[in-house]
């Protein structure tokens, strides 16, 4: 008997699972018996854990979904339909249904319109296929209490995946492979070639989708994958265990890097809120430059190496973006942050003694008297407001009455003279009363609220995190 086949039909021809195996285990050894010790031994969490096996309908997606049927694994399908290639993309869609059927598991599907999502992203086919499916299966891991997403990336995967990455030009992150295991992530076919997986379809009479442009030359990994590898494999017929030797020297040498550069963030990087403040001194001393710049910050996105030098030496308030992050250069630091988050208000609050809000890190209660003071509390005069509290950001020409002063001062004067930069003002919250200011959050109350002998009720408002006034 050959190696990898089982008796045709036998596994998934309308009898119960458990006979099924017994048959099929007859015939254990190659790919099947490899794979089963590969998950006893690597990946035991997937034997304990019911999880998401994305399933694009091809070859690997297909013999993985078997393979992990025919050890009983407790898994739910996933197939996204991208709606690129018309009638084929139905076709993928109802193959992977009739696949669930076959192997007895529940199939989810979504259709993505992928040509509106990257037009609004600037993004490429690629990138938006991969955003949509991965933030997808994120909700469906949450939905159905799924404990890992398991995809069928697979080794011939990683070679091309580091052939593309070396055409276009890359450091250590993207030439020392795919990861087998990330959070939420897991990757057990990543050790067996493309080969074995064929011939083990092939001798199971598995069949599954093959995607038309797989053929077309038109993508890079297409041109390296029928041009470039067989050369390689020609060049040496040592190749293919030649260059895995090599991706673990890579892996371990990123692992090096990655463990002293999270030290390095540890000591530079200060959270603040929903900042970052990266002192420019410690940054300017750090050898050789551009290669840390690439490793501390390609992580939140940022790729123009050229640009993150000059903006260590240009004037204040410049900024460069990411696709997800914001740099600005402060006197003396870079200051970080997320793009589009934030959330500018009003939040309504509920100031009749209503507990921790569930928004904002907020908490107001009704006091008997004043206590210690502190930059994250504000107690006043309840009765001096006339309207509810609400927080909103800053805006141009809002002003209020300094705590202690006589006469009202512009909040853009206050943040003048506090040296606020533009992503503090931006993230600066205010608590106010109609339209009058309360408080500068954490920094400045107002005068007309403050507690006075005549006052009969206190409310005390406590920002929780005080962290975010260090
Ligand atoms: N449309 C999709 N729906 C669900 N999962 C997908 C989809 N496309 C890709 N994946 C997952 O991502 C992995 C890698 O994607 P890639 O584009 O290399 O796959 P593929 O070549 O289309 O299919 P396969 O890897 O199954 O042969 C797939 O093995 C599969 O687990």
């Amino acid at each position: 008997m050959d190696e990898d086949a089982v008796s045709p039909g036998s596994r998934w021809g309308g009898q119960p699972l458990n006979r099924a195996r017994k048959q099929f285990c007859t015939y254990l050894c190659g790919v099947y018996q490899q794979f089963e010790t590969h998950i006893a031994k690597y990946f035991p969490e997937l034997r304990e854990n019911p999880f998401l096996l994305a399933c694009s309908g091809g070859l690997d997606s297909v013999v993985l979904s078997h393979l992990c049927a025919s050890l009983e694994l407790r898994f739910e399908l996933a197939h996204a339909n991208f709606q690129l290639r018309g009638k084929e993309s139905d076709l993928d869609q109802e193959f992977v249904e009739d696949l669930g059927k076959n192997i007895h598991r529940r199939v989810h599907v979504k259709c993505f319109d992928t040509n509106a999502y990257l037009t609004q992203n600037k993004l490429n086919v690629q990138q938006a296929a991969r955003d949509l499916r991965y933030g997808w299966f994120r909700d469906l891991l949450r939905e159905r209490q799924l404990a890992f997403t398991v995809t069928a990336h697979q080794a011939d995967d990683q070679l091309e995946t580091f052939l593309i990455n070396l055409t276009r030009g890359s450091g250590l992150r993207g030439l020392s492979g795919i990861p087998d295991t990330a959070p939420g992530l897991r990757r057990p076919l990543l050790a067996f070639p493309r080969d074995s997986i064929r011939s083990y379809a092939t001798k199971n009479q598995i069949a599954w989708r093959e995607d038309s442009s797989n053929l077309q030359d038109y993508y890079l990994r297409n041109r390296l994958r029928h041009r470039v590898i067989p050369a390689l494999r020609e060049a040496d017929s040592r190749f293919a265990e030649n260059f895995s030797r090599s991706l673990d020297f890579l892996k371990g040498s990123k692992a090096l890097v990655d463990n002293h550069i999270g030290e390095v963030r540890e000591r530079l990087f200060r959270n603040e809120g929903n900042l970052v403040r990266i002192a420019l001194e410690e940054l300017r001393a750090l050898h050789p430059r551009r290669a840390y710049l690439h490793e501390l910050f390609q992580p939140f996105g940022f790729t123009d190496w050229e640009a993150l030098e000059r903006l260590l030496h240009s004037a204040s308030g410049r900024e460069i973006l990411s696709p997800t992050h914001g740099l600005l250069k402060d006197r003396d630091a870079f200051l970080l942050r997320p793009l589009g988050e934030d959330v500018h208000g009003p939040i309504m609050l509920d100031h009749g003694g209503a507990g921790v809000h569930e928004q904002v890190p907020l908490k107001i209660s009704v006091v008997g008297e004043m206590g210690e003071p502190a930059s994250n509390v504000l107690y006043l005069d309840k009765n001096a407001l006339n309207n509810g509290l609400h927080l909103r950001r800053w805006k141009k020409g809002d002003y209020f009455y300094p705590l202690g002063m006589k006469g009202k001062q512009k909040i853009s004067k206050y943040f003048k003279d506090h040296k606020f930069n533009r992503y503090e003002k931006e993230a600066q919250w205010l608590l106010c009363s109609g339209d009058e200011v309360v408080w500068i959050v954490g920094r400045r109350a107002d005068d007309r609220f403050k507690v006075r002998e005549t006052t009969t009720e206190i409310l005390k408002i406590q920002w929780l995190d005080s962290q975010d006034f260090s």
